[in-house]
């Protein structure tokens, strides 16, 4: 659980100003653009603009890339301006730093996770990134690394240095995001499929059942923590 900051909810893949505009009314914290050109979630840089905004001041925009060079990414950080990064790739912890640097802002490290071995990668990402975010690892066939709905065996978080500050992602939805929060005490969740009616159509009354399940779910234990 978060030491004191506020808890996070992100909803990643928005594509449409419509969808965006639910993900803010349900007070959204933070929301992602993807662009994964193999994702059914992609947006192009002339969508992206227009979602940013309308969003941007009242939520924290996240650009969402994969295996990136550093001169793609700071021309992205230029033409966007997002709040954040996401490397959701096979980035290294010296390519992660280097590219916080050319963004010039702050970045979440993707890292899958199937098995306790998965969370020895954990540690050497702590200074290269400002936030981790821990997801299931995509099926072996998989065309794009991550938005698969999807959970991993949140029990294996047990295993997880207890100091480690991470967002947990991989087939949350509105139904098991509460339990998610319980068994693993994350500073945040990151939803994409479990929000969506068809894979890369985000459905409205679900993002508001995601957010509000989450938020309630994460002020219990807090107050648990703190009673
Ligand atoms: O959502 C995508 O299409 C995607 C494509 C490439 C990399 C990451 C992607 N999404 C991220 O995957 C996780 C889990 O998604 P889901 O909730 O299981 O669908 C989430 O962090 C998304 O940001």
């Amino acid at each position: 659980m978060s030491n004191g900051s506020p808890f996070l909810t992100k909803i990643c893949g928005l594509s449409t100003p419509e969808t965006l505009e639910a993900a803010l009314a349900a007070g959204a914290d933070m929301i992602g653009l993807n662009f994964h050109p193999r994702s059914p979630r992609y947006v192009t840089l002339e969508r992206a603009r227009e979602l940013a905004a309308i969003a941007r001041g009242k939520t924290e925009i996240v650009a969402l890339v994969v295996d990136w060079s550093e001169p793609q990414a700071a021309e992205l950080a230029a033409a966007l301006k997002p709040d954040w990064f996401q490397f959701h790739g096979r980035e290294t912890p010296e390519q992660t730093a280097a590219l916080r640097r050319a963004v010039g802002r702050p970045v979440m490290k993707a890292l899958g996770i199937a098995t306790a071995e998965d969370l020895k990668a954990v540690a050497a990402y702590r200074e290269a990134a400002d936030l981790i975010l821990l997801d299931a690892k995509p099926p072996k066939d998989a065309a794009f690394p991550g938005g698969h709905g999807k959970p991993f065996d949140w029990a294996l978080l047990a295993g997880l240095d207890p100091s480690q500050r991470f967002m947990l992602s991989g087939g949350l939805d509105p139904a098991n995001v509460a339990h998610a929060i319980g068994i693993t005490r994350p500073a945040g969740v990151d939803v994409s499929s479990g929000v969506e009616s068809a894979p890369g159509v985000k459905d409205p009354a679900r993002i508001a059942e995601f957010i509000a399940s989450a938020r309630k779910a994460a002020a219990a234990l807090q107050e648990g923590l703190t009673a």
